[in-house]
């Protein structure tokens, strides 16, 4: 059993945290929990009742009244004190998280580092939530712009990132001054309670940061339905997104978006090739390729073409897949069965339509959860892939021939978080910069994520940014005061 290489169960809770306290839900419901790599339930985690999700609520309201009247600095310190304990804590955290999630160990640990780093960007933030003054209309007369927290907020998080997603959020609401309601993905609940126990340990007020577990759409539907919460950040998929905008116009709640992708990557004939393949490798295959950020289409100049496919094939074979405790594993199991039925359809739609098999095992479903990194070619843009997200281990490679060409097929989607591309012609650089329809470009780059950069998409992909003073801002209302001459 997994939960033995735990140091304590201190971090295992079985339990909602809302207000400072741990409940179990009323009726005593519960949903199961298992470990993606072998299907075995380790655990139950509360299913809430529409009840207590608006009891939460107005705990959360309760704790705003208190939390925004802290001075900036004190909201800093004691975010600054939650990032030391996540890291002191970060080996039991990322434990947690590969027996919920599956990820590789490694990446796990990595995953804690990336999420603690938001913590402590928007702690260092917290102290420079300015406003501004503008020159008034009359004589005597001040324009006084200030920056207010915009109240209780909610968050509606994947199973993806089971740290990351909810420190970029919480990190921000909790520096601007907001409370937060925290509901995490059915499948990865006991990381984000793990950060609720350290968020405890640090200090912050009851009802500050609550993580709620349930039935997904009730939740979803009492925090928009309620005029208290002021606004949901949600990630997640778009279809999901869209209904949850559709829920927050009741309230004209604020709303942020962090949904799907389909990340064209390209690679000019002028790209240092090596590189090209390096950013690849860390584009495509983070997270077993379940990443919102992941390359799903390689669009490759003919010229090297050839050469591409043979580099990125000889990268992939140094790929190990297993269980993410094992060590040297660096692809784990998919999420859930959902997951490998859509990589094995994108691969049998894209053979269907011409598309020629390169290199790994072809996604049979006959290992659990487990897929084995596969290569093609001779994509094109008839193929389910380049129109939906696949989130797994599938890389798929379409030629191409002049730079507006590929312009054109990296935008023909609707969705548009990131996109990547290689080369070395810095004229060529800033065009094609601009002509992408993504909210991240990545520029001779594969890893893109990063605390001090606002992170989100355009189109289909989302609305807001999340990360660097952008991702607090979104935390924030506007209130202007015309101050007379008296
Ligand atoms: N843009 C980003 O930053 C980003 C980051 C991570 C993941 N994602 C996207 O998330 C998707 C994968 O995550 P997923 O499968 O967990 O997505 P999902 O939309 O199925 O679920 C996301 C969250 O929404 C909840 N949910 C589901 N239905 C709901 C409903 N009707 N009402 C309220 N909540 C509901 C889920 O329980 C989960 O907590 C991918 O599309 C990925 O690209 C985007
Ligand atoms: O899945 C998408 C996330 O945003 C992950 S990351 O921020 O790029 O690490």
């Amino acid at each position: 059993m997994s939960l033995s290489r735990l140091s304590s169960l201190r971090l295992f809770r079985q339990q909602c945290h809302v207000g400072g306290t741990w409940v179990d839900a009323e009726d005593g419901s519960t949903i199961e929990v298992d470990n993606p790599a072998s299907g075995e339930v380790f655990g139950r985690i509360p299913s809430l009742t529409a009840a207590q999700v608006e009891a939460a609520i107005d705990t959360a309201q309760s704790a705003f009244i208190d939390w925004r009247a802290r001075t900036a600095q004190q909201r800093a310190d004691m975010l600054l004190r939650w990032h030391d304990l996540v890291l002191a804590n970060r080996e039991d955290i990322a434990i947690l998280m590969t027996l919920e999630q599956g990820k590789p160990l490694a990446e796990a640990q990595g995953e804690v580092d990336y999420a603690a780093s938001f913590l402590r960007w928007f702690a260092e933030e917290a102290r420079r939530v300015y406003g501004e003054t503008i020159p008034g209309a009359k004589p005597g007369q001040q324009i006084v712009v200030l920056r207010q927290p915009v109240g209780v907020t909610s968050a509606i998080t994947p199973w993806n990132f089971p740290a990351a997603m909810i420190t970029r959020k919480a990190g921000a609401a909790l520096a601007a001054g907001c409370s937060m309601i925290v509901k995490p993905a059915e499948a990865t609940p006991y990381t984000a309670l793990a950060l609720a126990v350290l968020a405890e340990e640090a200090g912050l007020p009851p009802g500050v940061f609550n993580v709620i577990t349930g039935e997904a759409k009730l939740i979803g539907q009492v925090l928009t339905a309620s005029p208290v919460v002021r606004k949901l950040s949600f990630t997640g998929s778009t279809a999901v997104g869209r209904q949850l905008m559709a829920q927050c116009a009741e309230h004209i709640q604020k709303v942020s978006l962090e949904l799907g992708g389909n990340a064209p990557f390209i690679v000019f004939e002028d790209a240092d090739l090596d590189r090209a393949v390096e950013g690849a490798m860390a584009s495509k295959f983070r997270n077993t390729g379940q990443t919102c950020v992941c390359a799903n289409r390689f669009l490759v100049q003919r010229s090297v073409h050839e050469a591409f496919v043979d580099k990125l094939a000889a990268a992939m074979a140094k790929l190990r897949l297993g269980n993410g405790f094992e060590p040297g594993v660096t692809q784990a199991p998919l999420i859930n069965q959902a997951a490998v039925r859509k990589v094995q359809q994108h691969y049998r739609d894209a053979l269907d339509k011409g598309a020629r098999h390169v290199s790994g095992a072809v996604p049979d479903g006959g290992q659990g959860n487990f897929v084995e990194p596969v290569l093609i070619t001779e994509v094109n843009p008839s193929m389910q892939l380049c129109h939906e997200e696949t989130f797994g281990p599938l890389a798929a490679v379409m030629p191409f021939d002049t730079e507006q060409q590929a312009i054109e097929l990296a935008n023909a989607t609707p969705y548009g978080l990131a996109a990547y591309f290689y080369s070395r012609d810095v004229h060529r650089c800033w065009r094609v910069a601009e002509a992408l329809e993504a909210g991240i470009v990545g520029v001779n780059e594969g890893a893109i994520s990063n605390p001090a950069a606002p992170f989100g998409g355009v189109k289909a992909s989302g609305l807001g940014r999340e990360g660097s003073r952008h991702g607090l801002e979104e935390y924030t209302e506007l209130k202007y005061l015309c101050m007379g001459a008296g």
